[in-house]
């Protein structure tokens, strides 16, 4: 309960901080509303006690009320439909601020590989976009029945206490029945979300251009949409079984409603023929019994939907208040002087085996350090770490002694420039592509030029229609040209792509440490020597940690160790490690004779 009224009062401030006027504006209306139906019943009381032979009074005010409160019944929805309508749309901006602000906040990437995690997040998306809106509709709502039906019930107890009271006690079991509804509607959201999702991602899957290949030649778009289909059923079929308790357990209520109503009207005629009550008092007591049944029903409603859009914004309440996921330290990372170090570090996932088994390594100031294992071996985690996207759960990485946990996280990354083995293509110009590596040099053309170039990717993107500023995409239209229905934007290859994600590195240079996880995956060979021979310089004498399967690539590094089995193995130059005749010897052998076999083939 104590829940309920902390996300209800959490979804109020909110409605009142996204429009404070038109909050107050429609609070009045719902209060003019909510007195509307008692008025008009006792109007009409009065108009047909007037009307009675021998009564004395005129009936043309009372006429002109009534008229009045028609006008006001008639105009004022419309006016609140419009005050709603304008809360919904600054409350939307406001919880998407929040919620994205939250994400944003996030110091590592761990939340986002968690299913669970990614569950309560969808759900805190959904009721960000929905419940604040639903809770003051139906706390308004309420607000104006409960002011309609203290009214009306206050005109039948003057008629009738005992018709009034029965009136209220039937509305208990409703009110329930209709709160346990929605525990039970809120408990099937949650329990269809990994559905929910499932079935987004068939959706976008079968939507998305760089799956659209594959799906044509492998034919998986029936496989895949069968799977859609059969997500579906299941939501549906989850929530058609709530549907149908829900028609279940109103119809004996409306029954009771029902009963009530015509065994009132019953008692009245009677009453009414031995004199009991006036023709007004019959009167009322129809329109009354027809303002409490409408009202109540409204009630019920109104409480069991405020009820579930309470528990389904819960999730967005408990998202906006989460605490860090890592510690957040406060020092600020200074310009590296010495090294990056990793003592004794182990590392698993969730639930998974470990992955890093006490990797100590030391990456000195102005080394070129290379770092090679097998598919799996732990690299690439090892970067995530140095990141700091996780933390280790024992040991500890130290930048210039300062363990990692201690410093700002935006410090640490604002020294790093990193190419990602996933890097991303965004769906943005080329210029803005690029840019995403320092957005104060977005509109800096020449550091965007002379990133590209050191990434040898100029000359293509300056042929581009639109030069830089050509949009990478097909997914959207160009913001220079939305007329053009067929689209400007171009799409790159991949040795393209990879290309400009280094540039978006290169973009960052001067940084203290360099990272570059596979950064000549699929280019061609000579873009490869080309690009190689561009970092090598830049590498020199630059702190600098390469991953890369191209041993050829990696032999020039001051030192390359070998990562197996989550140990360093092996340590030491090129030259070093050849000598020593250990697991990099192995590779770089099998590596150079698969080339010497094709240049045989070809001689
Ligand atoms: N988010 C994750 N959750 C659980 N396991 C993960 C996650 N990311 C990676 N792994 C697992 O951790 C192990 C190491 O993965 P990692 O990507 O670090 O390897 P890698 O050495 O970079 O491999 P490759 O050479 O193929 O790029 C793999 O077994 C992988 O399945």
């Amino acid at each position: 309960m104590t829940d309920a009224i902390r996300r209800a009062a959490a979804a109020l401030a909110l409605v009142r901080r996204a429009g404070p006027l038109s909050c107050l504006a429609y609070l009045a209306l719902t209060v003019v509303q909510g007195l509307l139906p008692a008025g008009t019943a006792l109007l009409l009381k009065w108009l047909l006690d007037a009307l009675q032979p021998g009564a004395d009074g005129s009936p043309e005010p009372l006429v002109a009320g009534l008229a009045g409160l028609g006008v006001a019944a008639a105009v004022l929805p419309n006016a609140g439909e419009y005050l709603r309508a304008r809360l919904k749309r600054g409350i939307l901006q406001v919880v998407q601020d929040r919620l994205f602000g939250a994400v944003n906040g996030f110091v590592g990437m761990g939340r986002f590989e968690s299913p669970a995690f990614l569950d309560r997040l969808r759900l805190a998306q959904q009721a960000a976009g929905s419940a604040p809106d639903q809770i003051t509709q139906s706390l308004f709502g309420l607000l104006q029945q409960a002011l309609a039906l203290a009214g009306l019930l206050g005109v039948l107890f003057v008629i009738s206490p005992v018709l009034a009271a029965l009136t209220v006690v039937a509305a208990v079991p409703a009110l329930l029945m209709q709160l346990s509804l929605s525990r039970r509607r809120a408990a099937v959201a949650r329990g269809m979300s990994p559905r929910n999702r499932r079935q987004l991602f068939y959706q976008q899957l079968m939507l998305d251009l760089r799956a659209v290949k594959e799906i044509r030649l492998f034919g998986t778009g029936d496989w895949l949409l069968g799977r859609m289909r059969t997500e579906t059923r299941a939501i549906n079929a989850a929530e058609e079984r709530v549907d149908r308790r829900v028609v279940l357990t109103q119809a004996p209520l409306a029954l009771l409603g029902a009963v009530i109503a015509g065994g009132g009207l019953i008692w009245m005629v009677r009453g009414a023929a031995r004199g009991d009550y006036s023709a007004g008092d019959v009167m009322a007591f129809i329109a009354v019994m027809t303002g409490v049944q409408g009202g109540l029903s409204s009630v019920v409603t109104d409480i069991a939907g405020c009820h579930q859009a309470l528990l389904l914004f819960g999730h967005y309440v408990d998202i906006t208040r989460l605490p860090p996921d890592l510690p957040r330290g406060t020092a600020r990372a200074g310009a590296l002087r010495e090294a990056v170090e990793l003592d004794d570090v182990w590392f698993r996932y969730p639930g998974g085996d470990w992955i890093l088994r006490g990797v100590s390594l030391r990456i000195a100031k102005g080394q070129s350090l290379a770092l090679v294992g097998l598919n799996g071996a732990g690299k690439s985690t090892l970067v995530k770490l140095l990141l700091r996207m996780h933390d280790p759960e024992r040991g500890a990485i130290r930048w210039d002694g300062t363990d990692l946990r201690e410093l700002d996280p935006a410090t640490l990354r604002a020294r790093v420039s990193a190419v990602f083995q996933d890097f991303v293509s965004y769906d943005l110009t080329a210029a803005e592509n690029i840019g995403q590596g320092d957005l104060t040099l977005l509109d800096d053309h020449a550091r965007l030029a002379s990133a590209a170039k050191e990434a040898d990717i100029h000359d293509e993107l300056e042929a581009l229609p639109r030069g830089y500023r050509t949009l990478l995409s097909r997914s959207f239209p160009d913001e220079d040209d939305p007329e053009e229905s067929e689209g400007t934007g171009v799409l790159l290859s991949g040795g393209q792509w990879q290309r400009l994600a280094l540039a978006r590195a290169m973009l960052r240079s001067g940084r203290d440490l360099l990272i570059l996880d596979e950064p000549s995956a699929g280019l061609d060979a000579a873009a490869e020597q080309r690009v190689h021979e561009q970092l090598n310089a830049y590498r020199d004498g630059a702190t600098s940690l390469l991953i890369s399967h191209r041993l050829g690539a990696v032999r020039g590094a001051d030192r390359i160790v070998v990562l197996a089995g989550g140990r360093i193995t092996e340590s030491g130059s090129h030259a070093e490690l050849m000598a020593a005749k250990g697991e990099y010897a192995r590779l770089f052998t099998l590596q150079a004779a698969g080339y010497t076999d094709a240049g045989e083939v070809l001689c």
